[in-house]
């Protein structure tokens, strides 16, 4: 069935990314900057970073898809994001919305709820991330308003929308010992989004690679230290052989059943 996720697919995907070399735009946080922009590059994808208000919309409109994150939402962040969204949109790229700490700052979350009604593609977050956004409804309920879809990271990441889900178990402890672990896998997802046009299947992409790339990492790694330079390396030697070997989809649900 064409919706559905599979190794193959993954392996396909993956090897159309690295002959597309896609632009990745990244307004992300000061802590993720660099590791993000070696993940995208080890993926095969094309990182800029630039967060200048005056630079920003030349630079999302010519990219192919564009990550927001809120990790250090200082004032020219504040500021650059509108404008990148609003420049995304009008060239109808797709758009990964990272709301890092929206359970920390009210005044975040406001902004991150603000920033759903623009209707970026995907919502990605952890899962104390996505309660502090939607704390009394089903995130899929709410989000299916905005038209986003939503990636949930954890041990278990969910990945999809109302009715239409995926439970992915590929990933390993050690990815949460290491910052920023979150948000580049936020911008391998928009890699994703930039050369498959099922988002759902984007999305599940992007974190299957990614947490396949770390389990690889984590058998090599003594720790947090070295597990950074391994992921950086798995990912750009990842192959469909070792995707195939490793995909872990524990649920894939594609009727309606919200
Ligand atoms: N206990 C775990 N087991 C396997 N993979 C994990 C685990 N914790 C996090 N990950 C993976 O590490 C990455 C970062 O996830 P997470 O820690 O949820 O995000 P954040 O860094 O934004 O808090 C994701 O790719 C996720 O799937
Ligand atoms: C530690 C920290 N502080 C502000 S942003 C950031 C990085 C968060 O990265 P991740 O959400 O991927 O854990
Ligand atoms: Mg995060």
């Amino acid at each position: 069935m064409t919706s559905s996720l599979t190794s193959d697919r993954i392996a396909e995907a993956l090897g159309a990314l690295r002959r597309a070399t896609p632009r990745i735009h990244c307004i992300t946080n000061a802590v993720a900057q660099s590791f993000t922009a070696n993940v995208l590059l080890a993926l095969g994808a094309v990182p800029s970073m630039t967060i200048a208000p005056e630079e920003v919309a030349g630079f999302a409109s010519s990219a192919d898809a564009l990550l927001i994150n809120l990790g250090t939402l200082d004032e020219t962040r504040r500021l650059a994001i509108p404008i990148a969204l609003r420049a995304a949109q009008e060239a109808k790229r797709p758009i990964v919305l990272d709301p890092v700490f929206v359970n920390r700052s009210e005044i975040r979350c406001t902004f991150a709820r603000d920033l759903l009604q623009e209707r970026p593609t995907l919502l990605r977050a952890n899962r104390d991330e996505m309660a502090a956004l939607f704390p009394s409804r089903e995130p899929f309920d709410a989000l299916a308003e905005s038209g986003a879809i939503l990636a949930m990271t954890g041990a278990e990441d969910v990945v999809g929308e109302r009715g239409r889900t995926l439970r992915l178990g590929n990933g390993h402890p050690l990815l949460a010992r290491v910052t920023a672990t979150g948000c580049a896998g936020g911008a391998v997802m928009a890699a994703f989004l930039a050369v498959e046009t099922d988002p759902v299947i984007a999305a599940a992409m992007g974190v299957s690679v990614f947490n396949i790339a770390g389990e690889i990492a984590a058998e090599q790694a003594a720790g947090p230290g070295s597990l950074v330079p391994a992921l950086l390396d798995a990912l750009y030697l990842l192959d469909g052989q070792e995707i195939s070997k490793r995909l872990n989809i524990i649920e894939q649900r594609e009727g309606r059943h919200a």
